[in-house]
C-alpha cells in the first residue's frame, strides 16, 4: 500500500439527500469509466439508511447515464442471516432500491446466502460463501461501500468481536449487537484488498466513530478505523456525520 492510499479523502455534503445523490454520481462515474475500459467492474455493496438513499438515486440517475448493468458484478459486505424473503436482508434492501429498476445478469449477482438456503447453519454458509468468492478468483474488488454503525462497525465487524482478528475471507457471527444476531460478514484482511473503499454516513449518530475512525482508533474499538482501499479510501459524510471531526 502506498503513502497516498493510507491517507484518506473527506468529502461532506450539507445533508443526506445531497450526500445521496453525490455518492450515487460518482459510483456511476465509476463503472461508466470501467466499463469504457472494457472492464466489468466489481461492487461490494452494504446495507444501511444512507445505503438505501444511495441505491435508489443511482437507479433514478442510472436512466441518464450510459451503463450497461448486465456488465457489472455485485456482491456485499456483510448480510443478515434470516431467510431470502425477509425484509432484513441488505440484498433484499438493495433490490427493492436498485436491483429490481436495472437489467443485471443474476450470473454476476452473488448475495451472501440466506438461512432457508440449505446450510446447516450460519457458520456452514459462510464457508459456502468463501469458496464462491475464492472460485471467482477476483485479486479484489472494484469497489467497497461500507455503512459505519454508531458504534463504529462495518459490514458485521464489531468494536471487541473475535472475527477482528480471523484471517479468512468471510465469517459468522452469531451474537450481533446489532439484531438481528446470525450474520456473516466480510473480514478485514477480504475488505482491505480492494482498489477503492467508501465509507458512506449520515446524521450526527455517526459523528462520534467517524471522528474516532478519522483520528486513527484502534479497529478493535472502531472497526471502521480498520480498512483502507488499494487505490484509494473516501469518507463521504453529511455536516451531520462530519461534525465532531
Ligand atoms: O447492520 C448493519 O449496519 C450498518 C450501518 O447501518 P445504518 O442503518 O446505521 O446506516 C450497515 O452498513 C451494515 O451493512 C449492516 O449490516
Amino acid at each position: 500500500m502506498t503513502a497516498a492510499a493510507q491517507q484518506p479523502e473527506v468529502v461532506v455534503r450539507p445533508d443526506a439527500a445531497d450526500l445521496a445523490r453525490t455518492v450515487a454520481g460518482a459510483l456511476l462515474d465509476l463503472v461508466e469509466h470501467a466499463q469504457a475500459a472494457g472492464e466489468i467492474p466489481g461492487i461490494c455493496l452494504t446495507g444501511g439508511t444512507i445505503a438505501d438513499a444511495i441505491h435508489r438515486e443511482v437507479a433514478r440517475q442510472t436512466v441518464s447515464r450510459n451503463v450497461d448493468w448486465r456488465q457489472v458484478e455485485l456482491w456485499w459486505g456483510d448480510e443478515r442471516y434470516v431467510p431470502a424473503d425477509s425484509p432484513d436482508r441488505n440484498a433484499a434492501q438493495a433490490r427493492a432500491a436498485l436491483l429490481d429498476h436495472v437489467d443485471l445478469d443474476p450470473a454476476l449477482v452473488h448475495e451472501m446466502p440466506a438461512s432457508d438456503a440449505g446450510h446447516t447453519d450460519v457458520a456452514a454458509a459462510a464457508d459456502a460463501f468463501s469458496a464462491d468468492v475464492r472460485s471467482h478468483g477476483r485479486g479484489g474488488f472494484d469497489l467497497v461501500m461500507l455503512g459505519v454503525g454508531p458504534d463504529g462497525h462495518v459490514a458485521s465487524l464489531f468494536p471487541g468481536y473475535p472475527q477482528l482478528d480471523v484471517d479468512a475471507i468471510a465469517l459468522p457471527v452469531t451474537d450481533s449487537p446489532k439484531p438481528p444476531p446470525e450474520r456473516i460478514t466480510f473480514t478485514f484482511p477480504a475488505l482491505n484488498r480492494n482498489r477503492q473503499v467508501w465509507f458512506v454516513a449520515s446524521g450526527d449518530g455517526k459523528a462520534d466513530a467517524v471522528a474516532r475512525a478519522l483520528g486513527g482508533a484502534d479497529p478493535h474499538d472502531i472497526p471502521a478505523a480498520g480498512v483502507t482501499g488499494v487505490e484509494r479510501t473516501v469518507w463521504w459524510l453529511d455536516d451531520d456525520s462530519a461534525s465532531a471531526r
